[in-house]
């Protein structure tokens, strides 16, 4: 029955026996056309969820937790411009934690515990004609790398803020920057009123060493990795 029905669509009633092989041949290609059909529509299906994600790649925002750090009165809050840049084609979005510290604070009240867990990198702004200000950034920058020992790569950048007021300048660019490399952090000097291209450039840098010290981190778990599975297999060796 079934047969005669694909005779009839087929229009080889009088093909005799030969419809046979013809009817096989048909059924072979339908089932191959519907094989097509399937491995297109699945093709579309895997194309659109790539697209997908790929969309959702691009719009996914890298987090980090920016922690900016001064004493009163340097320009903190003129530095933050932008809780959005763009890096590398790509939004990134950033939490900012503009603490104020007293002039003349305690190792322990200039950061606490709990801001040092919550920063991936540090911001550590000065006025660059107020000294008291810049022996607040020493102190920070000592506490920080007292409670993160274990985080040694944990990015930090001093801001010397106030460029603009040079007749007042207390700290030579010269001063910042030892204080910087002695440290192992990045610096700059800028003048967050005048404008806010100074701030981004310093937000950028962050960002990208925020970035690189994540990947390092992942890198080092790798490499642990490694020699934990190789010294594994060597030392099953050595019991053999
Ligand atoms: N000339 C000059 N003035 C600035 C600059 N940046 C900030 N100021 C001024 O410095 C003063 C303090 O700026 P803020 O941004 O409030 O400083 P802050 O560090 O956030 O101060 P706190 O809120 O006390 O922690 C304001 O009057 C700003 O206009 C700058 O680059 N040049």
């Amino acid at each position: 029955m079934y047969l005669k029905e694909i005779f009839a669509e087929l229009q080889v009633e009088d093909f005799g026996w030969a419809g046979i092989p013809l009817c096989l041949v048909w059924l072979q290609s339908s089932q191959f056309f519907l094989l097509l059909c399937l491995s297109t529509g699945l093709q579309m299906v895997v194309q659109q969820l790539t697209r997908m994600t790929d969309s959702s790649h691009q719009q996914h925002k890298a987090e980090a937790n920016i922690l900016v750090l001064g004493a009163e009165n340097v320009g903190k809050s003129e530095s933050i411009y932008t809780h959005n840049i763009s890096l590398d084609g790509r939004d990134t979005s950033f939490s900012i934690w503009d603490s104020v510290c007293p002039q003349k604070p305690s190792l322990q009240s200039c950061v606490s515990e709990e801001q040092l867990r919550w920063a991936d990198g540090f911001i550590l702004v000065y006025s660059l004609c107020d000294r008291d200000s810049f022996s607040v950034v020493r102190q920070q920058l000592q506490r920080i790398r007292q409670l993160k020992k274990r985080h040694s790569s944990t990015p930090i950048i001093i801001v010397g803020n106030k460029r603009d007021l040079q007749h007042r300048r207390q700290i030579s660019s010269e001063e910042g920057r030892l204080l910087a490399i002695t440290s192992d952090c990045d610096f700059f000097e800028i003048s967050a009123a005048e404008t806010y291209h100074g701030s981004l450039v310093v937000f950028h840098q962050l960002l990208e060493r925020v970035r690189a010290s994540r990947s390092l981190s992942k890198k080092n778990v790798g490499i642990k990795g490694i020699v934990r599975s190789m010294s594994a297999v060597f030392g099953r060796r050595r019991t053999e």
